[in-house]
Parts: C-alpha cells; structure tokens; sequence
C-alpha cells in the first residue's frame, strides 16, 4: 500500500467528512492571521457599501486552505458560493453557462485558476472589469458578437503558482492574499478542532506530535490524524495517546520532520546522483520517477522552507543542513 500523504488530490473519503469539517466563519479559520484580518476589513467595507467584494486572488501550496477560506469569504458577504476550477472549464461556452447563472454578489471560486487556458481567460478580463460577457454567434459572414450584461460577482481564484498567472489577469484582482505553511501551535488547534469533530480525544502531546509532522499543512494534519486514529481504535481506545501517535506515524514512514520517502529520494537522489546539485528539475524528477510538476508544487515549497534545499540559477541544490539530517556529513565532505 502506497498511502501518499502529502498527495495534493483530495481522498474520497476526506470528500466525505471534508464538509463537517470545515470552519465556516473568519473567526473559526485557525492561523494565516495577516490574511485573515485584512479580509475582515475588506469584507466589512464591502458589505457597508452594499458593493460586491472585490475579486480575490489567493495563493500558496496545496492543502493550506484556500477552497476553505474562499467559502468563508462567501458566507461572511452572505452570497452565493459556486465552485468549479481551471481544468474544467474547457470552452468559452462552459464559462459563459456559469457566470451568466451567477446572482448578484455571488462568489464564484475558480480553483487551479493558473491552468485556464488564454483563451478563456480573455473572457474572464471583461467579466472580471466590466461585468459583461462578449460573446460571438453565427460562423463566418454572418457572425455577429453581442454584448451580454452580468450581474455583479467576486471572482475568488486559487493558484498554487501565482508566477503563471498572465500579468492581465492578475491584474484584475484587487486583492492578493498569500497563505502561508501553519505554525506548529495553529496546526495543533486545527488537529484538536478535527479530533473533536471525530468525536476523540486528541490530547496536548498527541496533537503536538502530528502537527510537528504535517509540514505546515492543514490536508497533512487532518490525513495524518485520521491513520493515527485507525491504530487508536484498533488498541480498542477512545482517545490517542501518545505513544500511539508516536508509532502510527513512524509505521506511516513520517519522519520528525514531516518528510515521507519520496522526499527522502529526491534529496537523497540529489546527494548521490548529483553529488549535492546543482540539477534541473527534470533531470531529479526523471531519476525519482515522479513528475516535475508534483516536485515543483507539493514537494519542494516544503523542503526550502525547512531549508533542507536551495534553488539557484543553475539547478536544485540540498544544504549543508541536509547532509546533516541524513548523517552523511561524510559524504559531503568527499
Ligand atoms: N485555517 C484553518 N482552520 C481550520 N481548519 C482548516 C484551516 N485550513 C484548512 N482547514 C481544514 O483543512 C482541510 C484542508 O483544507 P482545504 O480542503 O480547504 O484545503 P484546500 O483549500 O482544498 O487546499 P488548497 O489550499 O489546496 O485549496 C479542510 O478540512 C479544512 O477544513
């Protein structure tokens, strides 16, 4: 069984759950403070002004909450919230059949907003500024475009690569709003909320040990919680203690860190492939097997942020830090 936890698709079963499990309100979302206090106040002003807000752009690795915080925004405004993301919007014709049953003031969430293709995102520019839709009917000699007007909306995207987004769009969002990866403290609460929506006890040292190894990432703790909560159960308990968590994520291969294997074969696969880097993205995701984009998206933020790797102009390099977390210090050294 290959359990990826830092996999950034959600599982059917988090699908499941995932609603029960989600705050619904600015006051229950844990952490990410900066971005949180400048909504308020943007969402305030907003509904003072009876206007809708203004579209939102929010970015940052898989799994830190964004489609959360993209459905808060909606219910703080007390509109409408409709989902749907970049790869399914394929022709014009799917983007026109939304936004014109959009109702005024809804929020319309468009996930992996970077992957829109250039087309599509021409259409969105007039919706986004203007609030109209142009569109063309009829072929050839007798094609004519028309003018559609659509009801005011607040456009909320979601990227993980904010970099691939065309500078017209981005331009068009008024307000950008980078998550970033969870303090350990926030994590712990956000793992205790989970427990309790479980119905078992997460005690202080338990949640501290899975959030110690949830990589900054919500999705991570609450997958991680669920598997531990599976040895629990089978021990016949109600709650988790610790020493359970403690061996249900060294069986789950989770290191203290938070890394799983295929963290451990990048870096390790840089160390003894490429004597340390530098090297292309390509050339480390062709040796590991994985695909570059999974590297670049869910893999790497993490591993520079513990500063266990270096980006550089010529390639990937691991850190001094990062012998050291293997012991190969030795090898290093040759
Ligand atoms: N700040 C938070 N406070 C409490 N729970 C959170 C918070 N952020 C995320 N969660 C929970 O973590 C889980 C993962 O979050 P979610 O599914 O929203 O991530 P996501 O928004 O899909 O990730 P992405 O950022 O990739 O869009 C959800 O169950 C959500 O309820």
């Amino acid at each position: 069984m290959e359990d990826r936890m830092l996999s950034s698709e959600e599982s059917h079963e988090d699908a499941a759950i995932e609603l029960s499990l989600r705050p619904e309100r600015l006051k229950e979302y844990i952490g990410q403070t900066a971005v949180k206090d400048n909504l308020n106040v943007f969402i305030k002003a907003a509904r003072l002004r009876n206007e809708p807000l203004d579209h939102v752009l929010l970015y940052g690795p898989p799994g830190l909450g964004k489609t959360t915080l993209a459905a808060i925004i909606a219910k703080e405004m007390d509109v409408g919230f409709r989902t749907t993301s970049g790869p399914a919007i394929e022709r014009p014709g799917d983007l026109a059949a939304i936004l014109t049953s959009l109702e005024a003031g809804d929020v319309l969430f468009i996930d992996e907003i970077h992957r829109l293709s250039r087309a599509i995102e021409e259409i969105l520019y007039s919706a986004m500024e203007d609030f109209c839709l142009d569109i063309v009917i009829g072929k050839g000699d007798t094609a004519r475009s028309v003018r559609l007007e659509l009801p005011p909306f607040t456009l909320v995207g979601a990227t993980t690569r904010a970099g691939s987004l065309s500078s017209p769009l981005r331009d068009r969002f008024g307000v950008m709003a980078r998550l970033e990866y969870y303090q350990e403290s926030d994590l712990k609460e956000i793992v205790k909320r989970t427990g309790d929506v479980f119905g078992v006890t997460v005690g202080d040292e338990s949640a501290e040990e899975i959030a110690r190894r949830s990589r900054g990432t919500p999705r991570i703790a609450n997958r991680l919680l669920k598997r531990v909560r599976d040895f629990a159960q089978v021990e016949g308990m109600d709650h988790i203690p610790v020493q359970t968590a403690h061996k249900a994520l060294e069986l789950l291969q989770i290191d203290r860190l938070g890394l799983d294997h295929i963290d451990h074969k990048l870096l390790q696969g840089i160390i003894h492939i490429y004597k340390g880097g530098p090297v292309g993205l390509e050339a480390i995701a062709a040796s590991i097997g994985e695909e570059s984009e999974t590297i670049e998206d869910v893999y790497e933020p993490y591993l520079l942020q513990v500063g266990l790797l270096q980006r550089t102009p010529r390639g990937r390099m691991v850190t001094p830090k990062a012998y050291e977390y293997f012991g190969l210090e030795d090898i290093q050294r040759t």
